[in-house]
């Protein structure tokens, strides 16, 4: 078992990481939570596969379970799904003394993160991550959100759950797709920081087998990497930011591709088209890009995409919430290991980008 702790004063919490953890959950949460009622939300998906094993192991410790099963896929992070999940509490009468559980990849964590935070003004929130994406990323550092039609993340908040509990196993049942996509958000950390290790850990990573092979080396890294940047910068005011290499670009093509594109697929085309944009304008040592671009498409991720060119690209991207006032922090690699922010006036944003005016 793995325990890294997450300092966050008051907010502080434990990720624990272990093969078999999914047996003992109800355990695990016994730790930290008194009993009471509690959602168990996941999605269609992994309902039929986990949800069973998890929900009697959390009443086998003495929690009184409402499970909820949301469709998969980024749609449910959508104010429509919000809406039934408060149903779902309100109707099994949860007070300000319940707890949301969240079972599943990023949809579920970031869909039932913001349930939490905002029913009754809050209740309590655990993250059991079953994605790459999840276990790597999503389920620390307590960013939660749905979507709105017009842009990713937009009505969301900050909430951390009281305890992220990780079992490399459940990867057993995701798809190669998935678990790909997991791994971009992956060499997005390793890119940010030092390249020595970057390189040493995914240099013989060029297939989904691989992935699976390295996977709890992969998440040892990614969560103590992602664990120290939030305990520095909880709110996304400074370093944290740079956790959104490849998003400005990433974001805006998910969102036009209508769940064409895993969002870890927009990353891997966000990093790589705008470190060829900021090689291109001398920003980043050259050669940077084709680096990245090499481990993407290794194990088969994109690195282009004709959305690029959609009329709708320039609004997304103000969407973004690296927007501040009038101005864009643009996360940039002046080279691996080596990032920083560039500050973009609204008006810059579509030269810079090299993109038509709407
Ligand atoms: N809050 C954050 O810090 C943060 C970080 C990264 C990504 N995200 C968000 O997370 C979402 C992407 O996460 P994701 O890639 O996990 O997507 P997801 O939750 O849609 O999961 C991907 C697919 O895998 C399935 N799945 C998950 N675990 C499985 C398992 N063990 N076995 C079989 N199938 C399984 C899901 O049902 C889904 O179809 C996006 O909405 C993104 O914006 C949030
Ligand atoms: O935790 C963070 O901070 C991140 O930026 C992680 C990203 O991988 C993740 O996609 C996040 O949801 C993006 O945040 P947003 O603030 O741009 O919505
Ligand atoms: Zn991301």
């Amino acid at each position: 078992m793995r325990r890294i702790k997450l300092d966050l004063g008051a907010r502080s919490y434990e990720i624990l990481i272990e093969r078999g953890l999914r047996a003992r959950l109800g355990g695990a949460i016994a730790k930290v939570w008194s009993p009471r009622r509690v959602l168990l939300l996941t999605d269609t998906h992994i309902a039929p596969l986990h949800l069973q094993q998890a929900s009697a192991s959390l009443t086998a410790a003495g929690f009184d379970v409402t499970e909820m099963i949301v469709p998969f896929g980024e749609g449910s992070k959508s104010l429509a799904e919000l809406e039934r999940v408060y149903d779902v509490m309100a109707n099994a009468h949860m007070t300000r003394s319940a707890g949301v559980v969240a079972l599943g990849g990023g949809v579920c964590g970031d869909l039932a993160g913001f349930a939490a935070a905002t029913y009754m003004r809050g209740v309590a929130f655990i993250q059991v991550p079953t994605s790459l994406t999840a276990q790597v990323d999503s389920s620390v550092g307590g960013k939660t959100a749905i979507n709105l039609g017009s842009a990713k993340n937009t009505v969301g908040s900050f909430y951390q759950p009281d305890l992220v509990l990780i079992d490399p196993d459940y990867l057993a049942t995701l798809s190669d797709r998935y678990l790909t996509e997991g791994y971009a958000e992956v060499l997005k950390m390793a890119t940010l920081t030092d390249p020595a290790l970057c390189w040493r850990m995914l240099s013989g990573v060029n297939r989904a087998d691989d992935i699976r092979r390295v996977s709890p080396e992969l998440i040892d890294f990614a969560i103590h990497y992602k664990a120290s940047v939030v305990a520095a910068d909880e709110h996304d005011l400074g370093l944290r930011q740079l956790l959104n290499f490849g998003h400005t670009l990433g974001h805006a093509i998910e969102l036009l591709a209508h769940g064409a594109l895993a969002h870890g697929e927009a990353v891997s085309v966000g990093m790589v088209q705008l470190t060829r944009i900021t090689e291109a304008r001398g920003l980043t040592e050259p050669g940077t890009a084709d680096q990245i671009a090499e481990r993407l498409q290794a194990v088969g991720l994109p690195i282009d995409s004709p959305l690029l060119h959609d009329a709708d690209l320039l609004p997304q991207i103000l969407m973004d919430k690296k927007m501040r006032s009038n101005q864009l922090n643009l996360v940039v690699l002046k080279h691996i290991g080596s990032p920083e922010i560039v500050p973009l006036k609204r008006d810059e944003v579509a030269d810079f980008l090299n993109l038509q005016e709407a």
